[in-house]
């Protein structure tokens, strides 16, 4: 089957940016990107958190012919894109175990014609790998009208991401079955091991003249970066949270803030934030304890209804009363775009690097500084490991000891006193430039007052030594 042919378009995708996607001009690297897609390449995208991913194939999209497939590993990801579509007046949907019959039938119809109105389709992996789908996508190839395949996140593809699911490895099949169809993967979080993987996987390294990849920096230079000490014995996680929120607030108040709050239409007691904890209990009790104290709290995780669940995102993003603070599992956030949200507070420390940096990148999207703070204790770094050695077999497979190495990454950057938080991550993804840091870090405001408060706020290793931590809740969805 000869590949598809293409419209030479690339002189309207400014028109398509400003008439569809409401835009004014292209961020760094867009343009080219989308140039590159629309010739026809596969295209490898790693760019930071928040950078723009999703126009790079959203607008190929709509200036193509054809129907493009975006593989996305969650639905909430996949409803707030598909959204954000329908208010920009482009057909887009979703295939998912959450799709009503109706739904349904009108995509399957719509794909059995050959030639689909819908110009992107979400869905899941899983949905990739059944042979009803793959059915009518071949019907598709045949009238020349599948434009491209998407994965999003591509990281969930690679065994060494971190996410991975079986059915990410299927995707293979899109290559082998349809070899003319240009593919795009888009991530933030990869490393080699990941980037080669997620290459291999997808068939685009068996064309590497039709390969073009971007990959810019990791870093995120209006992220206030923090890691809080804390222990067992002295847990003050909450009233330190507490202190510092109230501090947000009374600057929020003072003079001229306030006006230009309120000429926002902005409450200057609600800033939006996002607090990860490990388990359902805890984010149950934790969102409870901060609504008793006035503060609207609201929690997020796998075993609420899907309705609430819903209904909280709905609210938080539209800056409701009484909806500031989701406190989430992990299950919450990746592909979220809400670009206010000011803070990420990690309650506990997270199980891998890579999941650190991916819900930290939740905050300032809108490119104002925002803050993002670890509480780090020795306890918790012992259950998290425990659970972790325990999860993992006796012979080690490749992806358990990756996920180990990110473990141990992480627990080395939260104990690392002596240099630039920014630096650290750049270097985790084999970054060779040190980023600028302008006093954006714990680090760069106060090197030696970060030293202290490790000193005085973590248990002692020897104390640590008489001690079991063993009773870790792994439960993070
Ligand atoms: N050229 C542009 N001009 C203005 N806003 C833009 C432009 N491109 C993207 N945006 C906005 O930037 C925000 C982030 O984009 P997007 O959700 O695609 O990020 P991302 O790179 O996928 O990040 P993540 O990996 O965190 O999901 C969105 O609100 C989007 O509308």
């Amino acid at each position: 089957m000869p590949p598809l042919v293409r419209t030479d378009s690339f002189q309207d995708v400014d028109f398509t940016l400003r008439r569809q996607f409401g835009k004014q001009e292209f961020r760094p690297f867009q343009r080219d990107i989308i140039r590159a897609a629309l010739q026809g390449n596969d295209v490898f995208v790693q760019a930071a958190t928040s950078f723009g991913k999703s126009l790079c194939f959203q607008l190929p999209a709509v200036i193509d012919r054809g129907i493009t497939i975006v593989i996305s590993p969650l639905l909430s990801l996949m409803m707030n894109q598909v959204e954000a579509l329908r208010v920009a007046n482009v057909n887009a949907r979703t295939l998912n175990s959450n799709t009503s019959m109706e739904e349904r039938d009108y995509i399957y119809q719509d794909l059995a014609t050959g030639h689909p109105l819908v110009r992107l389709l979400y869905v899941t992996p899983e949905l990739c790998s059944g042979e009803h789908f793959r059915k009518r996508l071949q019907v598709v190839h045949k009238q020349k009208e599948l434009a491209r395949v998407v994965v999003d996140e591509a990281h969930c593809i690679s065994e060494w991401g971190h996410d991975f699911r079986k059915d990410f490895k299927r995707l293979s099949w899109f290559r082998d079955t349809f070899p003319g169809v240009p593919i795009m993967c888009l991530t933030a979080t990869a490393n080699d091991v990941v980037r080669k993987d997620i290459l291999s996987t997808m068939g685009m390294d068996k064309t590497p003249a039709k390969l073009m990849t971007f990959t810019t920096t990791a870093h995120r230079s209006n992220l206030h970066l923090e890691v809080r000490f804390t222990s067992d014995e002295a847990d003050d996680r909450y009233d330190d949270f507490i202190t510092w929120l109230e501090s947000v607030y009374k600057r929020r108040r003072a003079g001229k803030r306030k006006a230009e709050l309120d000429a926002a239409g902005d409450r200057v007691d609600s800033v939006p934030g996002i607090i990860y904890t490990t388990s359902r209990d805890e984010c149950e009790s934790l969102s409870a304890a901060l609504r008793h104290d006035g503060i609207g709290a609201r929690p997020f995780h796998a075993k609420l209804r899907q309705e609430i669940k819903e209904e909280t995102l709905a609210r938080w993003i539209a800056n409701e009363p009484g909806y500031s603070i989701i406190v989430a599992t992990t299950a919450f956030g990746m592909g979220i775009d809400k670009n206010n949200v000011r803070f990420v507070v990690h309650w506990r420390i997270p199980k891998s690097f890579e999941g650190y940096y991916q819900e930290a990148g939740r905050a300032g999207r809108d490119g104002n500084a925002s803050y993002c703070f670890l509480y780090y204790s020795r306890e918790d770094r012992d259950r998290v490991q425990n659970l972790a050695t325990r999860n993992s077999s006796k012979d080690c497979t490749g992806n358990e000891k990756a996920r180990l190495d990110s473990l141990a990454a992480l627990i080395k950057y939260c104990e690392d006193t002596s240099g630039c938080r920014h630096a650290a991550i750049c270097k985790y993804f084999n970054e060779t430039q040190v980023p600028e840091c302008d006093f954006a870090c714990d680090w760069h405001k106060d090197a030696q007052g970060l030293k202290k408060r490790m000193v005085t706020g973590l248990a002692t290793e020897e104390w640590m030594s008489t001690q079991r931590f063993d009773d870790y809740d792994g439960r993070s969805d």
